[in-house]
């Protein structure tokens, strides 16, 4: 089977600065892994050149055997919405949308048939059933968290990627949230990457690798 997710020889620039190296990661379907570094080290450029929203300046990304640096543009956004889910730092829940019409949105992107069962049940298992008519605005920060969490996992991705999941919420919940990210990760088989500086990750997932820095 192929890797959700390998990296090999990965640095990115901005102009003659490089803000990322990473000489290797392999991710195998569910595992969950931690990258942890402090603000500025590179990790929201990690996070957007495993999406392909970002093109490496060396190396290459591949997920579920397929390098992005092998798509046009348009090939690559229509993978990432068919075999990614991202938990991006600001949420991008629709405002004008109910919660549940933000994931069977999400469903709809991914080219997946639209199954308001499954995205209710989803809705449940993370605990926010009962909020399914209600607009992201009535939300509490932590359950925003939930519905972008659900909203990703709701086409059944193969690489799961979350960007400081964590950042704005309190000791209890933000456990809640990685535990919810990994357990519901796992029960689809897909592999999970979280990028945080929050330290309060550390030893919930299988693995950490620590980003120092490449200026
Ligand atoms: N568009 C850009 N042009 C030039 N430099 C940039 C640009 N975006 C980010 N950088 C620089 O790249 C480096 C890495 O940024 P990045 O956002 O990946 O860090 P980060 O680890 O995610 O930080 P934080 O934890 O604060 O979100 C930083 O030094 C930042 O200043």
């Amino acid at each position: 089977m192929n890797a959700a997710l390998a990296l090999h020889g990965l640095s990115f620039n901005y102009g003659d600065r490089t803000v990322l190296r990473l000489d290797a990661l392999t991710l195998q379907p569910a595992e969950t892994c931690a990258v942890i570094g402090p603000s500025g080290c590179g990790k929201t450029t990690l996070l957007h050149l495993v999406a392909g929203l970002l093109r490496p300046t060396l190396g290459t990304v591949s997920v579920c055997g397929q390098r992005l640096d092998e798509l046009s543009v348009s090939a690559c956004d229509r993978f990432r919405g068919r075999n990614m889910g991202i938990v991006f730092q600001r949420l991008h829940l629709l405002p004008a949308l109910s919660v549940l019409e933000n994931l069977l949105l999400a469903q709809h992107l991914a080219r997946v048939s639209r199954d308001g069962a499954a995205a209710n049940a989803l809705l449940d298992a993370l605990g926010i059933g009962e909020l399914a008519r209600a607009r992201p605005a009535q939300l509490s920060q932590g359950q925003s968290q939930r519905v972008a969490i659900a909203r990703a996992l709701v086409h059944r991705p193969s690489l799961l990627l979350a960007d400081e999941p964590t950042s704005s919420l309190d000791d209890g919940n933000a456990v809640r949230a990685i535990e919810l990210l990994r357990t519901q990760a796992q029960s689809i088989g897909a592999a999970l990457l979280v990028v945080t500086h929050d330290r309060r990750i550390r030893g919930q997932l299988d693995r950490e690798v620590v980003l120092g820095g490449a200026a």
